[in-house]
């Protein structure tokens, strides 16, 4: 029965695949961009009040979470996200 089954060509796996790919970076890039402008909301509003624009804690709780979900790479993903949400330390 397998047999009868036509096998995809690596080449329409390897298209179809990109093209989820594409589709998911573009998702990416959007909730980035999205989590830069609440943050920065955040941020604006703390120092309005007199606090600083940076809270260490807070970091620490984010970086703790990436490299929970993804491993020890997922702390560079949270330290990039925080560097381009509130810019280098
Ligand atoms: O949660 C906050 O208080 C924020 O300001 C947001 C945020 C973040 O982007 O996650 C940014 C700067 C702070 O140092 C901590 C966290």
């Amino acid at each position: 029965m397998n047999e009868l089954v036509a096998k995809p060509e690596p080449a329409d796996v390897i298209a179809a695949g990109r093209a989820e790919i594409d589709e998911i970076d573009k998702q990416i890039i959007e909730l980035v961009q999205r989590r830069v402008t609440v943050s920065r909301t955040i941020q604006e509003a703390r120092l309005a009040a007199g606090g600083r624009r940076v809270e260490l804690a807070r970091e620490n709780q984010i970086i703790t979470r990436y490299r929970e979900g993804l491993g020890k790479p997922g702390t560079s993903i949270a330290l990039t996200l925080l560097e381009l949400c509130r810019g280098q330390r």
